[in-house]
């Protein structure tokens, strides 16, 4: 089976589509290369084609004029016969033919919805409106509906499905409201700006308008003041077919960029890194797709010899005139499928060059009414809708990874992080203040300590002195009753055991001290490890204590078993002493024997 794809598109927008990948991928390798990917599986869609039979008005009542007359309708066959000399039996094939009693949301689900789903899923896609005056394109596209909601035309309803399914902190909907008026383009947001040039990126095909204004849309209410602007800047000429008609092409241009699900692009992704090494992680960089969607409300297309106009209203007619059939002519070259598409011909197709045919998702809807005083306008326009929906559009992704976002979240992270570093360092430095208040109070303690202890040694060396004193002072008595190499005690023997008892009391204070000052040691040690700019000092400084800890338990250890040797000693003196004083009292009977037996021996003499 042979199969044949038509890849219709403005001129230059086909060629993109068919450039070799790797030509264009010098100028935005990423971008290109992720279309690339999208491309695989490119979606092609025909052009859609809907017609709109306008109600009859007050003019078509009175004129008796009826559909009758110069169409017959045929909704439930999506069909309409043109009347010829007599009904012919050929008929005219849309998407969906409306009649009268058709809803503006009917219209809307059936013509713009699929190209606003498109829209939001990443495609660019265009909704135009054709037809001639006064049968009613601007009702259907641009209404407002003030009065009654339900008559809200394509624009507000686009707009209100876009901002429903965009999130606000993800996805950005701006708009850009332009009037083409005798081939000037205006901007109806901002009427001082005319005359706008149109831009057209010779690489990548897209068409933008620079100096247009650009407004990020908040909310639907929003989206309806900007139009209400739009609309009272709207040139409106009268003509002598309608007073209120449109002589100028109105079109919105939205913008939607919106952050793609990781999901989404998981294996586009995959594939893309596997033949780049030096594309950054797949979680680190966001993708964004943008898109844009066109709405046009072209100016009514009239024969200039049957609208009477003169002068600068003819003038008007021609421009109008010019654009709609340079349309016309990219149109049926696009149908046809023609190497040269005639875009350059005029500023309409200029602007339309990379949003009809080609690249984007598009829908035509034609407007036609009853009078069969207008039929050749009649015919013209549904040979003009028959003609664009023969075109096939190969719609694309536009899909890049969003380095701007990426760049903010990092400099959020970077803010982020800098703050945390300060407070972190707030919080070291207040650490460090604790630490090194403890750091004194303990050096304030092992200073306290150390005098303890010196104190303690001199209360220890002078009892000891206290006995010698003593010793000495029995030395005579000792000498006397028991020979050299002994000693003997005096008085103050019990104050000594009391002063001892004491020095022990304060030596296990002294202990109990010390083991709080190790505690309190380790407790700061583990204050320092949790600070890892402390710790080394703080292990040097506990190494430091600690050693000086261990030399003064040492000491207080040497204290203790001295005090104990004294203590030994102490006993051994005391039975000394006792032993002495015995000795001494038995010398004393000894002495006072001898002098009582030398008293009687002289007496007895
Ligand atoms: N479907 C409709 N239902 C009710 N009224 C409609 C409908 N279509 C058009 N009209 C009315 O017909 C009149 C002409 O419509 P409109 O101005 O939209 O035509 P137009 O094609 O935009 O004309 P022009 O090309 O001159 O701007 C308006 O008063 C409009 O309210």
């Amino acid at each position: 089976m042979a199969v044949t794809v038509l890849v219709g598109g403005l001129r230059d927008s086909k060629s993109l589509l068919l450039t070799p990948v790797d030509k264009r991928r010098r100028h935005k390798p990423i971008a290109i290369a992720l279309s690339r990917l999208q491309a695989h599986g490119a979606p092609a869609w025909k052009s859609e084609g809907c017609c709109q039979a306008r109600p009859r008005n007050l003019e078509d009542r009175s004129s008796d004029s009826d559909y009758a007359d110069s169409v017959e309708l045929q909704p439930e066959l999506k069909r309409l016969k043109l009347r010829k000399n007599n009904w012919s039996s050929e008929s005219y094939r849309f998407d969906e033919v409306f009649t009268e009693t058709a809803s503006q949301n009917r219209v809307y689900q059936v013509v713009a919805k699929p190209v606003v789903e498109s829209v939001l899923n990443g495609y660019n896609g265009t909704v135009m409106a054709y037809g001639q005056t006064g049968t009613g394109k601007t009702y259907t596209v641009g209404s407002l509906g003030r009065d009654d909601p339900s008559e809200r035309g394509i624009m507000v309803r686009a707009l209100e499905d876009i901002i429903s399914n965009t999130a606000p902190a993800n996805d950005t909907v701006e708009v850009s409201y332009l009037q083409l008026y005798m081939e000037s383009i205006q901007d109806l947001l901002a009427p001082e700006k005319t005359n706008i040039p149109i831009s057209e990126d010779p690489k990548t095909g897209e068409v933008s308008l620079p100096g247009a204004s650009v407004v990020r849309v908040k909310d639907l209410d929003h989206f309806l003041q900007l139009l209400q602007i739009g609309e009272a800047n709207r040139h409106a000429a009268n003509t002598k077919l309608n007073t209120e008609s449109s002589r100028s092409h109105a079109i919105l241009m939205v913008f939607i960029r919106r952050a793609v699900q990781e999901n989404a692009v998981d294996e586009m992704i995959s594939q893309e890194k596997a033949s780049r090494a030096d594309l950054p992680g797949r979680n680190s960089v966001p993708i964004v797709r943008r898109s844009k969607l066109l709405i046009v409300d072209l100016a009514g297309s009239e024969r200039i010899d049957k609208s009477g106009s003169e002068g600068h209203l003819l003038e008007e007619a021609k421009f109008i005139n010019l654009s709609l059939s340079s349309l016309g002519k990219c149109i049926n070259a696009l149908a046809e499928n023609s190497p040269h598409i005639p875009t350059r011909d005029s500023k309409l197709t200029r602007l339309l060059r990379d949003s009809f045919g080609g690249s984007a998702r598009t829908s035509l809807i034609i407007t036609i009414g009853p009078s069969a005083r207008h039929y050749a306008e009649t015919t013209s326009t549904i040979m003009f809708g028959q003609r664009a929906m023969k075109i096939v559009n190969m719609v694309k992704l536009k899909e890049e990874f969003d380095y701007e976002s990426l760049c903010r979240k990092l400099e959020n992270q970077v803010d982020h992080l800098t703050a945390q570093m300060e407070r972190q360092q707030k919080l070291l430095d207040s650490n460090k203040f604790e630490l090194e208040r403890q750091l004194r109070e303990c050096q304030d303690s092992f200073s306290e300590a150390k005098q303890n202890l010196i104190s303690r040694s001199e209360v220890v060396v002078s009892p000891r002195n206290h006995i010698c004193n003593l010793v000495e002072e029995c030395w005579p008595y000792y000498d006397e009753v028991f020979g050299e190499g002994q000693y003997s005690f005096g008085v103050g023997f019990k104050d000594l055991l009391d002063e001892l008892n004491r020095r022990k009391e304060h030596g296990d204070l002294m202990h109990d001290k010390v083991a709080r000052l190790e505690a309190s040691l380790e407790h700061g040690k583990q204050h320092q490890l949790e600070s890892s700019m402390y710790q080394k000092v703080l292990a040097d400084t506990t190494q430091m204590y600690e050693e000086k800890i261990a030399k003064l338990i040492k000491q207080l250890e040497e204290e203790h078993d001295r005090g104990e040797n004294a203590e030994e000693q102490l006993d051994a003196m005391k039975t000394l002493l006792t032993e002495g004083q015995k000795t001494i009292q038995q010398h004393e009977d000894a002495k006072f024997y001898i002098s009582i037996s030398t008293c009687r021996n002289y007496s007895d003499v």
